[in-house]
């Protein structure tokens, strides 16, 4: 069976003012049918470009990427009749109504008699009682959910998200993830780009991190996470850290955890936060997320390659 996506060696230089940039390197994996698969990666990783070149929206300047064995330049139309993408910016026609909108995206696809399909996207995403309003009325998580549902109204076998939750409130998140965690037990394959490290952990089966425009990790979520199967200090704190503990520590605000696998380290930890007159509260003892997993991934990986590539002479 193909692949339902396979990144083959996939490259991608951008020419900047600057030199040639190279936003990808040698990007090579397949995703299989059925998987719910994560892409994750810090700003200006690559994510959004390798995206764009799976959509046909950006070509490749070396490799191949084929969707269903379908490769996306010389067989454009049957790869992107097998996608359906949820993009990042909210665009819509702010003409129609809800369902109008619909059914327009389905004649582009040259699907016909749609409406139950609809029906049943507008149920599970929320939206039943929004058909008829007019998409310039809808809040902003509305219209993200019609961007979902604009995405999924041909039925595609492969359903990707880059960054669907960005600045969506807890409700939109859980229905999202329900109809997508539905369709992805249904048999559909899901790619998903995401900065929420908690949804990529609770979602995917497999993980591609990338930096750089380069693949640094490619596992299991369940593999990454045991490799680095290591025991968290978390609490929180109003006073600054002793500066050997700060250097090993990852704070967000008034909380800050720190790496202690065992109970010595624990006990270590403790006492150099004694000795250093910090006061800490809401003290627990967790294992590593994959938060931590990604931070130790991307400070262990390096400068894989300057940003700006020598201009060729
Ligand atoms: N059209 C373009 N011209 C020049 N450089 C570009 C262009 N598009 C992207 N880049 C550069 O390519 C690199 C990868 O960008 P990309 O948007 O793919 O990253 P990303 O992983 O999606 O980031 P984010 O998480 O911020 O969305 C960045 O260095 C970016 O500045």
């Amino acid at each position: 069976m193909n692949p339902a996506i396979s990144f083959q060696q996939v490259g991608k230089t951008f020419q900047t003012p600057r030199g040639a940039l190279n936003a990808l390197s040698d990007v090579s994996f397949d995703i299989q049918p059925g998987e719910f698969f994560g892409l994750l990666g810090p700003n200006g990783a690559g994510k959004t470009t390798l995206i764009s070149i799976l959509a046909g929206l950006a070509r490749a300047t070396a490799g191949r990427v084929t969707v269903h064995g379908h490769d996306v330049v010389d067989d454009y139309a049957a790869a992107r009749k097998s996608l359906g993408i949820v993009p990042q910016e909210l665009v819509f026609d702010p003409f129609f109504s809800v369902r109008e909108s619909l059914r327009i995206q389905s004649g582009y696809f040259g699907v016909r008699g749609n409406d139950a399909w609809i029906s049943e996207l507008l149920e599970g995403l929320g939206l039943a009682d929004k058909a008829g309003a007019n998409m310039r009325q809808l809040s902003g998580g509305m219209k993200r959910r019609v961007l979902v549902a604009q995405a999924l109204v041909h039925r595609p076998p492969v359903i990707v998200l880059d960054e669907p939750t960005a600045g969506v409130d807890v409700e939109l998140r859980q229905t999202l993830w329900g109809f997508i965690a539905r369709l992805n037990r249904e048999g559909h394959t899901v790619l998903l780009t995401t900065h929420y490290l908690e949804e990529a952990e609770a979602l995917c089966g497999r993980i591609a991190m990338l930096k750089q425009g380069r693949v640094v990790a490619l596992d299991r979520t369940s593999n990454l996470l045991a490799g680095t199967a290591s025991t968290m200090l978390r609490f929180k704190t109003d006073d600054p850290l002793p500066p050997d503990l700060a250097a090993q520590a990852r704070v967000t605000g008034r909380i800050a955890q720190v790496k202690a696998p065992d109970a010595n380290a624990v006990e270590s930890v403790l006492a150099r936060l004694r000795a250093a007159g910090v006061k800490v509260e809401d003290l627990e003892i967790g294992r590593a997320d994959l938060e931590d997993v990604f931070l130790e991934i991307m400070q262990g990986a390096g400068s894989v390659r300057p940003a700006v590539a020598e201009e060729a002479a």
